[in-house]
């Protein structure tokens, strides 16, 4: 009887389960319990998410993973919508938000965090993320001095083995730009404590997502994983940077960088019962602009030297228009303006790479209903940003690598509304005004002083050699580089 009545709750079970899918809106097959998980334990990864087959499913697709549900927005106006709404601009919060990201339970920093909390820290983060000149240098001169110094070692390293290997080159110098706005301290790249934290970083951009962080009741038990390891340990140094800060911090005197300003928010806000401002706060904030802002920037600059490699007619219009313009002058953020041709280069290689293929994602906190499809309370949605980058009507042509598309009849930049690398909506990216000021310098500073060429004892260079997780990667390449004569 037992074995009856287990066998009928089952089949009442997989019928419900059934049902209730089948009312929501289509998405790739999925079974009981697992759903579509397969999807993204195959071995393209994450990639399956922003997968045009999706597109059979209409301009949002369904996919069940155990108890999660995500919905992959590949409508574009639809998406835009979408992402504007309040009841979609918080993000799913799991043990490792919690716990590893956050506070004793507590979720801090801008990232993952959601409500009130978010909309304090984020605007604060965004109000001074503006300004980051702080102190003795400029917010342009921090990143001038980062390519050159950069530009200098590469130009060494060709000189020694005729050519240069692209991987991972632009991590350093663009967590270093992050690290002097912070903290204004400078990481020396040879040092043993700058490669740990390279090596953190990237144990977390290499890590998957852990569906069994989202069993609150059996992930404490489990052993923490050598990723979530990492980002502990970066808290450790990110908070012992802020202990040194909070020694010799003079609520009186200008702030130095980041920290500083952070440090006289927690002075003024102190008392309040109310207050989001504190040490652990600061922590998590400083680390998700090293996780926002590192990979995200040095992998685009990655793009850029391809790119520029394989079209050296396009790197040469560059140098002309560089040359002309600003001569040897160091290339500033104020030179967008006049320098449209690399201008329109740089906005290219956004397009072509979508270097960051889809939003983060977002939980719905109520029901939306909405061109006749319905998503669930608590669901995840994420956007496709690659789909809407690549978008032949708004791209003509859009595998054809062509700066010119973002210029108008009169030479000025012009940008189709699918030109979305920063996402939109409420949780738009922070750091797009910090990202330009570093892509710009870093691509007309390497253009000014190197000629960036194909290595002809490798491979023909070719784009579609990168992988897709976070952030859609080349595979580690050779290039030649040689100077420019000034
Ligand atoms: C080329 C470089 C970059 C690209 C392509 C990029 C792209 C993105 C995208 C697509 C999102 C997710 C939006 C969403 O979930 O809806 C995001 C979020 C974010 N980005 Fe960026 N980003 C870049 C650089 C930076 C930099 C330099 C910083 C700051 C130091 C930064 C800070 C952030 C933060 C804090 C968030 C979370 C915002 C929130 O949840 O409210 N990003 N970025």
């Amino acid at each position: 009887m037992w074995t009856a009545l287990l066998v009928t709750a089952l089949i009442l079970s997989v019928v419900r389960y059934y049902r209730t899918i089948w009312s929501l809106c289509p998405g790739p097959p999925s079974i009981p319990i697992l759903g579509a998980i397969y999807l993204i334990f195959n071995s393209e990864g994450p990639k399956a998410l922003i997968d045009k087959s999706l597109l059979k499913y209409g301009d949002i697709a369904r996919i069940e993973f155990g108890m999660l549900r995500l919905y992959v927005v590949n409508g574009f106006e639809m998406a835009k919508e979408l992402f504007n709404k309040d009841c979609t601009s918080h993000r799913p919060t799991t043990w490792y938000q919690r716990e590893i990201k956050g506070f004793h339970g507590q979720v801090l920093g801008i990232i993952e965090a959601s409500g009130q909390p978010w909309v304090e820290q984020r605007r604060f983060g965004l109000k001074n993320l503006k300004d980051f000149g702080f102190g003795r240098k400029s917010l342009d001169l921090v990143i001038q001095e980062e390519a050159d110094l950069l530009i200098q070692s590469l130009l060494r390293e060709n000189q020694e083995k005729n050519e240069v290997l692209i991987a991972n080159t632009f991590n350093a110098p663009i967590v270093n730009a992050l690290w002097q706005i912070v903290a204004s301290n400078r990481l020396d790249p040879h040092d043993e404590a700058t490669k740990d934290i390279m090596e953190k970083l990237e144990l977390h951009f290499k890590s998957r997502m852990e569906i069994i962080d989202f069993a609150p009741l059996i992930r404490p038990y489990l052993p923490i994983s050598k990723s979530s390891q990492a980002i502990l340990e970066l808290k450790e140094i990110i908070r012992k940077e802020i202990l040194t800060h909070e020694q010799d911090f003079d609520p009186n005197a200008p702030p130095r960088d980041f920290i500083d300003t952070y440090l006289t928010e927690i002075k003024r806000t102190e008392g309040s019962p109310v207050t989001n401002f504190h040490r652990e706060q600061l922590v998590t904030v400083c680390l998700d602009f090293f996780l926002a802002g590192s990979e995200t920037t040095s992998t685009t600059l990655t793009w850029s030297v391809i790119l520029m490699a394989i079209h050296p007619e396009i790197q040469e219009k560059c140098y002309q228009e560089i040359h002309q313009t600003i001569g040897s002058h160091p290339p500033m953020t104020a030179h967008l303006k006049d320098l449209t041709y690399c201008h329109a280069t740089m906005l290219e290689v956004q397009r072509i790479s979508a270097t960051v293929p889809a939003t983060l994602p977002h939980i719905t906190t109520e029901e939306i209903r909405m061109d006749g499809y319905v998503i669930p309370k608590d669901s995840l949605i994420l956007a496709n940003l690659r789909l809407f980058l690549h978008d032949a009507k708004a791209f003509p042509n859009p595998k054809e690598f062509n700066p010119s598309r973002f210029l108008d009849d009169n030479g000025k930049i012009v940008k189709p509304d699918q030109f979305v690398p920063f996402g939109f909506g409420k949780r738009i990216c922070m750091g797009e005004s910090l990202a330009k000021s570093e892509l710009f310098i870093f691509l007309t500073s390497f253009i000014q002083k190197t000629r960036i060429g194909a290595s002809k004892s490798r491979e023909p260079l070719d784009i579609a050699n990168h992988t897709v997780g976070m952030t859609c990667i080349p595979d580690p390449f050779y290039v030649v580089m040689e100077p420019r004569k000034s």
